[in-house]
């Protein structure tokens, strides 16, 4: 059993899974691919990702892969939160270029679902967040591309003073977006 919500770009879903809590503890479903098909979802997972980040204010991304290699994602935190963004890149979307944003936490149990055609980044809100995620093609060196997180064309607001922000050396190189060559096509419905 899960609740669905749909953001302001629909494709970007909120997923929250039951939990059932008990003296011991609790129990959750985290991932049922049949919860997800009766919701009209269906992607093919082939890869579990976890990310640990030991310091608040890291930020990863902007990533996205790009065919034959592109992924879907689906975002969870076991310790920690994170303010989790997913930028549209489809080619003739109406709201390409635009963002989406979502707090996901350990303490919310609930999950982000990034589809193919976005670039995806998030933002340690605590210390030692750790960040599970699964992924719908293998990862390709090759084909891992990003978008520059701080791009003034994106306007996300992070929430954050930049020059604290912690983020690697490839992302500070990421390109701009009006640098980037379109890839994805908006296929004119908002399924994932
Ligand atoms: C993403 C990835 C990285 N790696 C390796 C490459 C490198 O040596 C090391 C760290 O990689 P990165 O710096 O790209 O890790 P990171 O910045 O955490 O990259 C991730 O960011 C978030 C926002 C996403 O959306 C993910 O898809 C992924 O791109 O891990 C893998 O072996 N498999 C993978 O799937």
């Amino acid at each position: 059993m899960l609740d669905l919500l749909s953001l302001e770009i629909p494709s970007v879903k909120i997923v929250r899974p039951a939990r059932h809590g008990d003296d011991r503890g609790f129990f959750s479903e985290t991932y049922n691919k049949r919860a997800l098909h009766d919701c009209g979802i269906d992607i093919d997972f082939v890869q579990d990702n976890h990310a640990f980040s030991s310091e608040k204010g890291t930020i990863r991304g902007l990533h996205f892969q790009i065919p034959p290699f592109s992924q879907a994602k689906l975002v969870r935190v076991v310790r920690g939160s994170i303010l989790d963004v997913a930028v549209d890149l489809r080619v003739g979307s109406p709201t390409f270029g635009r963002h989406v944003s979502a707090v996901i936490s350990a303490k919310d149990w609930n999950q982000i679902l990034v589809p193919i055609g976005f670039a995806h980044g998030l933002l340690t809100l605590e210390p030692d967040t750790e960040v599970l995620y699964k992924v719908s093609d293998y990862f390709s060196p090759e084909h891992d591309k990003g978008v520059l997180w701080n791009d003034p064309d994106l306007g996300i607001d992070w929430r954050i003073d930049e020059h604290t922000a912690m983020v690697s050396e490839k992302d500070r190189r990421q390109p701009r977006l009006k640098d980037l060559p379109g890839v994805f096509r908006y296929e004119g419905a908002e399924a994932p």
